[in-house]
């Protein structure tokens, strides 16, 4: 069937847009506020209420069984992605903006089939920006066609970095060394908006050249690397070897040159993978 997941897509923005709602309400008002792999990982009440309400909908869709799911709240003994159509969701991308009030949250929602992602939707609640993206089919924001920059020349662009949720003295050491680097090869700037789901849709737009990060997860980035593609750009591994979702490795960018000038700066640094597999060699560079 040509365009078998089409209905799938379209209600994955209908459950985004769902589940913005929420969050918008619930923003304003006290939280509490607890954490999880460290001091600095925080959750609230409403990421676990949301990501409920996403997998909820998606089960009176398309029924209890026929599809899996990869929810950040509810993920507690590891990814498996298998061939099995797999919904890949973070209810609230951006939970420490979402606790202080800094004004970028994102809803990601991803699919795959067949272990290959097939169709990703970010919406930036608080801007109300729907960025959604489906293989061969262009990438969106608010229904408008988005393509990233241009820019070749690193010294003419902007890189996104964040600092994550890892906050070991060795590891702080080498993200603050390659921003440093990269700061000084030099770029117009570095930038962070507390989401990486947004973040990628920003490499997407071209309102940056790039962004990398050690560290996220399957569910930060699965959408955006559908929409970065789309819109043209590329998705990598922080070597220059190829992406894999579950690696917590991830560099997008608008072109190859941008990448490999980024790739020679970036310390890399181990974190363990999201499958829980082991001893994987990492991919070769470019
Ligand atoms: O926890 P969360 O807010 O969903 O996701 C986090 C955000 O995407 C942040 O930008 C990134 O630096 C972290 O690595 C993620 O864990
Ligand atoms: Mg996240």
């Amino acid at each position: 069937m040509a365009d078998e997941w089409q209905e799938a897509y379209e209600f994955a923005v209908e459950v985004a847009r769902k589940a913005g709602m929420v969050i918008k309400q619930e923003i304003d008002k006290e939280m509490k506020v607890l954490t999880k792999s460290s001091t600095v990982d925080l959750v609230t009440k409403t990421d676990e209420r949301v990501e409920k309400i996403i997998i909820g909908s998606l089960k009176t869709k398309f029924g209890e069984k026929a599809h899996k799911f990869i929810g950040e709240e509810s993920t507690e003994k590891g990814c498996e992605l298998t061939d099995a159509p797999t919904w890949i969701i973070d209810p609230v991308d951006g939970t420490t903006n979402f606790v202080h009030g800094f004004p970028f949250v994102a809803v990601s929602i991803a699919f795959a089939v067949k272990k290959e992602l097939e169709f990703g939707v970010v919406y930036s609640c608080l801007e109300d920006k729907m960025y959604r993206a489906r293989n061969g089919k262009g990438a969106f924001c608010n229904d408008e066609p988005i393509s990233v920059s241009d820019v070749k020349d690193i010294t003419k662009s902007i890189i996104i970095s964040e600092h994550g949720t890892d906050r070991t003295p060795a590891k702080v050491e080498k993200i603050f060394s390659t921003m440093q680097k990269i700061l000084c090869i030099p770029v117009h700037g570095l930038r962070g908006s507390g989401t990486a789901a947004t973040n990628m849709c920003l490499v997407a737009t071209g309102a940056v050249e790039a962004f990398f990060e050690i560290g996220i997860h399957c569910w930060d980035v699965a959408a955006g690397a559908v929409i970065v593609r789309e819109a043209g750009g590329i998705v990598l591994d922080v070597s220059g070897g190829p992406f894999d979702l579950m690696s917590r490795r991830m560099l997008s960018a608008n072109h190859e040159d941008i990448a490999k000038r980024i790739i020679k700066e970036i310390e890399v640094f181990e974190v363990p993978r999201d499958d829980g597999v082991k001893h994987l060699q990492q991919p070769s560079s470019f």
